[in-house]
């Protein structure tokens, strides 16, 4: 795989319909690194979801481009694929069959077998792979979806809140896993994150949405190594900064609500749509 971004997401503007007085995302731009993992921390409702929706092919934008590799979106594809607050699994199936269904509509689950044994050993549900997934806690269904979103080779992977519903233990469990799993298969993963905490324990970098409307309003690089120590001095004080932009940049909105604010970017910005013809062709 190349090392250039893979996911450009280009003067970007969404208007769920024309009455909106100001659109739900106005203007992002945003290029995600391979193989990292991206959280988009932000209010609720300040349109997180709908970015992430629109990276998977789920929404069109209403005006701008998303483009993963030489693709742009138009649809969901297997090649990114998507991770919810609830597992979404057939409850009349068991764990395997659940974790194989990607590759079984893929038409590849023969060939592929015992890579579903494989992430099934991984997630820790060797001992469970015959039962049905109804027989599981929350947090082992979620693995079961983990292990069915790893299983047809996700290039990205976009998790919408997928940890939120759990107990804080399993929680902290599957962080540290999946951010292990992110830079150990090279997968890009995106996260949308209510949870500060959440963000600096898994990301590689944090990007700050406000609301009203949804915008880009700050990036910050999290330059800790994996797995990360949570009682360290360093994830308290990126903590803390994370949180304190976050305030400053949320006060600096309601002061000025209509306005764009200046956008605190670090990394190099995201090419137009020209560019990234230009780039692909
Ligand atoms: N299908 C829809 N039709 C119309 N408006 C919508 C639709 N889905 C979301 N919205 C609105 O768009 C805005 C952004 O919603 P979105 O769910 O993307 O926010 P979010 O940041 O993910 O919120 P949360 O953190 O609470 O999940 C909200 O005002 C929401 O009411």
């Amino acid at each position: 795989m190349s090392n250039a971004s893979p996911i450009w997401i280009s003067d970007l503007t969404h208007y769920y319909n024309r009455q909106q007085s100001m659109p739900t995302l106005d203007d992002i731009n945003l290029s995600i690194p391979q193989g990292q993992l991206t959280a988009l921390i932000g209010r609720s409702g300040c349109g997180k979801s709908t970015l992430l929706q629109m990276v998977a092919g789920l929404l069109i934008p209403t005006e701008g481009a998303i483009r993963i590799r030489a693709h742009t979106v138009t649809k969901p594809s297997a090649k990114w694929n998507m991770m919810f607050q609830k597992p979404s699994l057939y409850p009349w199936m068991t764990v395997r069959e659940n974790a194989a269904l990607g590759l079984v509509f893929a038409g590849t689950y023969n060939q592929k077998k015992d890579r579903v044994e494989e992430l099934l050993d991984m997630v820790g549900l060797s001992e469970h792979k015959d039962k049905n997934v109804q027989a599981l806690s929350g947090g082992q269904q979620q693995r079961v979806a983990l292990a069915r979103s790893l299983a047809t080779e996700p290039e990205v992977l976009l998790l919408d809140e997928p940890f939120s519903a759990l107990d804080a233990f399993t929680r902290t469990a599957l962080q540290t896993e999946v951010a292990q799993i992110c830079h150990d298969q090279n997968i890009t993963m995106v996260l949308v994150t209510h949870d500060i905490e959440e963000a600096v324990a898994m990301a590689d970098q944090v990007v700050i949405m406000s609301h009203n409307p949804g915008q880009i309003v700050g990036e910050k690089s999290i330059p800790l190594a994996y797995p990360r120590d949570r009682n360290s001095a360093e994830f308290a004080e990126l903590k803390d900064e994370l949180f304190a932009e976050f305030e400053t940049i949320d006060k600096a909105k309601q002061d000025k609500p209509f306005e764009r604010l200046e956008v605190v970017r670090p990394k190099s910005t995201a090419p137009s749509v020209e560019k990234m013809l230009q780039q692909a062709s």
